[in-house]
């Protein structure tokens, strides 16, 4: 970015100013325009937030921390014609090494949490951490939530991507979840709604953000009992899945009733590598990123993943993980 794109840049959010606002450093890439609750900051690496560690930068990144600053965030957008794409934690997507333009909108930082007793009503944050609630609530006796330890998820990616592990899914105990529409409107919406299916639900591909979500669990169980079960579920997948190198989970939906890792296996692809990205020796549905592995290594290595299996089983693996950006074609 030259310095007199920065200070263009500059211009278009200093229209939305207020007496707190004030720009930092205009001169290199890191722009910082900080208003009265909310921040952007421009050309921000996605590779530092999201579980690949690969990627280019969001044109314009904003995290707010709560939901005012959110919501001016995406008046601003409105405001100023940028395409929105949101990010939770991070660790179900590919972002294009060529970067996102528009503005990314991290929920992350949205964070509250209330677990109410007498209903037994989990009521969260879009940013609170799926795998810590799962411990939260193991601690306090309340079952429902073992299966989710290990996913490195957010509640409002978890919503949105109906993460699941072990014959659970986030479809079996969500109550209902408040999202926020481009036009500013909050809304409550139930399962029944969101045309939950493995792996999916309508929440996906549309403009809505999760704003927080409530889970129904079950207290009264003892503690003891509920962190054993959760640590039991932490340890099988410490065995089965590769937690040493980054990656994004599976990569694949299983095209039931096969199951993508053994399809990968077979075909022969276990500790295949295109420059850094290698199909995961310990299970074949992941791709890890071994060491410099730039994104179209990866997006090159699921195209290839893609045309193996389809030549060997007739099987078109649909990928779960979402991919960003522009990508060169392989
Ligand atoms: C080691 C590892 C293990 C994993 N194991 C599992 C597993 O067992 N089961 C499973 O289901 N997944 C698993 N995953 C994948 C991933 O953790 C889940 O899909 C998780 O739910 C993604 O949450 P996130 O907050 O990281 O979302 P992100 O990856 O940031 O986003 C995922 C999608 O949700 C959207 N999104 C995120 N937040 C919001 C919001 N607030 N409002 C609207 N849209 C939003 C994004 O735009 C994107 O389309 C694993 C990943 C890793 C790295
Ligand atoms: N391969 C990849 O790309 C990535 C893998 N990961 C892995 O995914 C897994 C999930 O990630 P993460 O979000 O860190 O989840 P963890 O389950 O490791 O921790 C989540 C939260 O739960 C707390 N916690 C952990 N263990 C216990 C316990 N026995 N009792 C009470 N509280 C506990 C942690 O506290 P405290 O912080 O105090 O430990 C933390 O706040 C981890 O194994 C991590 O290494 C994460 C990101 C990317
Ligand atoms: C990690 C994810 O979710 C995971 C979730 O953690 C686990 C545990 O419940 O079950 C699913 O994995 P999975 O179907 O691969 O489960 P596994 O039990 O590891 O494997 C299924 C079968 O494939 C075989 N398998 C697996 C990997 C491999 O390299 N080779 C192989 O033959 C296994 O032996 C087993 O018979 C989810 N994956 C999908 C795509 O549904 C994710 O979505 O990101």
């Amino acid at each position: 970015m030259t310095i007199s794109q920065a200070a263009k840049n500059v211009c278009k959010v200093s229209t939305l100013a207020t007496s707190k606002q004030e720009t930092v450093n205009s001169i290199d890439k890191k722009v910082y325009i900080i208003g009265s609750d909310f921040a952007i900051k421009s050309q921000a690496s996605l590779a530092a937030v999201t579980s690949y560690r690969v990627g280019g930068p969001a044109e314009w990144y904003a995290a707010p921390r709560n939901l005012a600053a959110l919501e001016a965030s995406v008046k601003y957008a409105k405001e100023h014609d940028l395409t929105v794409t949101i990010l939770g934690a991070g660790s179900n997507l590919l972002v294009s090494d060529r970067g996102i333009s528009g503005l990314v909108i991290a929920t992350r930082h949205l964070r509250h949490s209330h677990f109410d007793p007498q209903t037994g009503r989990l009521t969260v944050a879009a940013g609170e951490s799926i795998p810590s609630l799962a411990w939260q609530a193991a601690d306090l006796g309340w079952e429902g939530l073992e299966w989710a330890v290990g996913i490195p998820g957010t509640v409002g990616g978890a919503v949105v991507m109906n993460a699941g592990a072990h014959s659970s899914c986030v479809a079996n105990m969500l109550v209902s979840a408040e999202v926020l529409s481009p036009d500013g409107t909050l809304e409550i919406v139930t399962p029944d709604q969101l045309g939950y299916a493995y792996r999916t639900s309508l929440l996906q591909g549309s403009d809505r953000i999760v704003t927080q979500a409530t889970f129904q669990l079950k207290p009264g169980a003892d503690p003891a009992l509920v962190v054993a079960a959760t640590k039991q579920h932490k340890q099988h997948r410490l065995t089965t899945q590769p937690y040493n190198f980054p990656s994004c989970g599976s990569v694949f939906r299983n095209p039931k009733p096969h199951s993508a890792g053994w399809l990968i296996e077979q075909t022969g692809l276990k500790g295949y590598q295109i420059g850094g990205a290698q199909v995961a020796q310990l299970h074949a549905n992941f791709i890890v990123n071994r060491g410099g592995a730039k994104a179209n290594d990866i997006f090159g290595l699921i195209r290839h993943i893609q045309q193996r299996v389809q030549d060997r089983w007739s099987i078109l693996l649909e990928p779960e993980v979402k991919m960003i950006g522009d990508f060169q074609p392989v």
